[in-house]
């Protein structure tokens, strides 16, 4: 079954006269990834710290379930089926690696023997063994980052909210988090997380929401995101001058490169595009030596959604995705 992990209904949020939130709908299903995508201040923040119950929402938003608790009733039973971790970080640099996990232990009210026992798995499952017993101020980001997962993981939370998991860290490390938050979902957790980064949110998201103006501008797979843009187009290679004519002329919308015998014929991609484009190479009677398809990047989308004013009608909205 597809029972939702998180859930929220025309979320909003102000502070004094500034809407940062205007109504968000979220629906995350269990054991999914979902990325909240949005420029420096686009309010992903907020609303991480709403759905961790760190801060209230408006008091107009709608509904807003966490773990199948409501969020306005029951924050304590929320609070007990997540994790949160990222921009607020919970490592006191003070202390070791080793003695961080034994308070976040003692938190979780686990017996001194099963606090142990849980420190040192998750520290040698994060990589942080050999760091253990030295003062979390001399751990680098990464480890920094691995340490405070390893605490949020402490109270085996089946929700954890990521904010930014990656902003700082060099390419390794955060190739290291990315594996560490995608075996997070094999192990059944849903994971929720902010990014500014569009190739983090390609990467990892089941589904990526794009918040822009306190709104979501556009939601789907980052495929469907992808198809929302123009800048995808399929590539014709030939090597024959008379097929790469033949071609030219029956593809009369495509850019040509009659020195490199290559068109480049606008295209979403789609099956239907794509047998259509066969379709007319057929009846010309020309065969490319080369086809390959060029979806846009995320950048693209991003670009293309936060550029405009999310009112704007010409800004895609969720629907266009069906
Ligand atoms: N406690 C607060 N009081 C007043 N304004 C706030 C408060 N918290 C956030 N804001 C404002 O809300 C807006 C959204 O902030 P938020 O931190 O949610 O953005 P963000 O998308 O997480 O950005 P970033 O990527 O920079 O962290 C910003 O304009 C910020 O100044």
């Amino acid at each position: 079954m597809n029972t939702l992990a998180i859930s929220a209904q025309g979320l909003r949020k102000s502070y004094g006269d500034k809407t940062v939130l205007d109504g968000v709908d979220l629906a995350v299903p269990e054991g999914t990834i979902f990325a909240l995508l949005g420029p420096n201040g686009a309010g992903k923040t907020t609303a991480v710290k709403i759905l961790s119950t760190l801060v209230s929402a408006g008091p107009d938003s709608g509904p807003i379930r966490v773990g199948g608790h409501d969020l306005a009733t029951h924050p304590q039973a929320v609070r007990r089926s997540i994790g949160v971790t990222g921009q607020f970080s919970a490592v006191d640099g003070l202390i070791t690696g080793e003695e961080n996990m034994l308070l976040m232990a003692d938190l979780h009210h686990l017996s001194k023997r099963e606090g142990r026992r849980v420190a040192a798995e998750l520290l040698e499952r994060f990589d942080l063994t050999e760091a253990a017993g030295k003062p979390a101020s001399t751990y680098s980001g990464g480890m920094k980052r691995r340490l405070d997962i390893a605490m949020t993981l402490v109270g085996d939370p089946r929700i954890i909210f990521l904010d930014e998991p990656t902003t700082g860290l060099d390419p390794r490390s955060r190739h290291t988090m990315w594996q560490i938050i995608r075996e997070l979902v094999t192990g059944g957790v849903t994971v929720f997380l902010t990014t500014q980064y569009l190739e983090e949110a390609d990467e990892l998201a089941d589904r990526i929401a794009v918040l822009h103006g306190g709104k979501i501008a556009a939601e789907g797979t980052a495929e469907e995101l992808k198809r929302l843009v123009p800048g995808g187009h399929v590539r014709l290679r030939f090597t024959d001058p008379d097929a790469y004519r033949g071609a030219a002329s029956a593809l009369t919308e495509a850019a040509r490169d009659d020195e490199g015998l290559v068109l480049q014929q606008p295209s979403d991609g789609s099956q239907r595009a794509l047998r259509e484009l066969l379709d007319r190479l057929q009846t010309a009677g020309v065969e490319a030596d080369e086809l390959t398809v060029h979806t846009p990047d995320l950048d693209d989308v991003f670009f293309a959604l936060t550029s405009t004013v999310p009112s704007q009608s010409a800004s895609p909205s969720k629907e266009a995705l069906r």
